[in-house]
């Protein structure tokens, strides 16, 4: 069975979309872990499946590179609007709406929760600042901002091992559905930041993850909104105010569009 695709990415966050509204397609975390190969399938960090809603323009399912299915992807959702010019995107985090804003795109992003049930986060602590510490990454500032983040600042993010690190703090206990982790600097041209996705490992980008590291910025008066959001892969630009949305301005691009071979597929070992 042939199943058509577009590959794209958000600064270098690179996903399959496979639009199912055309085609019938069942995608279950193996099969994904197969096209997210980047040596036996067609290799992306994050599967994007989208469908029909009766609550939007389109709906949107995301599966990470490991082929865990998860709430939201803010670059993947930038691509989602500029490859069907949907207006609005339901995800399991909630409705995102999304307009073309010149060569970019906007999108929203859900409020953000600050309480550690909804991170979620094992026990009653203070999120905005945990008690733990791994290695020299301390003070994390935890964020839901439909899926969980949680964000160190440190002096350059460019000299820890995020290799070391992500995946430490990605699978601890205390995080009880794994979290998406970062290190950021603030500086005059806005925050610096690199990103070790829950599922995915080191990304060249996370849209999610630049909301979240803005929110951590702002609520702790490192930064003020709008503000520029610099990745490995690009830049973003976040507007928040307290108690509102998120919004998020960048890019996205289509690289090429093709049919895959199911059956050609190698099975990724689990
Ligand atoms: N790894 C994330 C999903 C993709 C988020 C990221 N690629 C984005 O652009 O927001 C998670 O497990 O919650």
């Amino acid at each position: 069975m042939a199943l058509h695709f577009h590959k794209m990415h958000g600064l270098g966050n690179d996903f399959v979309i496979v639009d199912g509204r055309e085609q019938g397609v069942t995608i279950t975390p193996e099969l994904a872990r197969d096209i997210a190969d980047r040596h036996r399938g067609v290799g992306c960090d994050q599967l994007i499946l989208i469908e029909k809603s009766n609550k939007a323009d389109v709906s949107m399912r995301i599966w990470n590179h490991d082929g865990s299915e998860v709430e939201s992807c803010g670059n993947a959702a930038r691509c989602v609007v500029a490859l069907t010019g949907a207006g609005t995107i339901a995800t399991p985090a909630g409705v995102i709406e999304g307009s073309a804003r010149g060569s970019d795109i906007e999108v929203s992003i859900v409020e953000p929760s600050f309480d550690w049930q909804r991170i979620p986060i094992s026990y009653a602590m203070d999120t905005s600042a945990l008690p733990m510490q791994w290695g020299p990454l301390k003070n994390g500032f935890a964020v839901n901002v439909g899926n969980p983040h949680v964000v160190f600042f440190v002096d350059d993010p460019d000299t820890v091992n995020l290799d070391q690190r992500g995946p430490e703090i990605e699978n601890d206990p205390v995080f009880p559905e794994r979290i998406n982790v970062h290190v950021a600097t603030v500086r005059d041209d806005g925050i610096h930041m690199r990103s070790w996705e829950r599922g995915a490992g080191l990304t060249l980008a996370c849209g999610t993850g630049a909301c979240a590291t803005a929110v951590a910025a702002i609520a702790t008066k490192r930064a003020t909104s709008p503000v520029e959001v610099h990745m490995p892969g690009g830049s973003v630009t976040i507007t928040w105010e307290k108690g509102e949305k998120l919004l998020m301005r960048g890019g996205a691009t289509h690289v090429f569009e093709g049919d895959l071979e199911l059956e050609h597929l190698a099975r990724c070992a689990s």
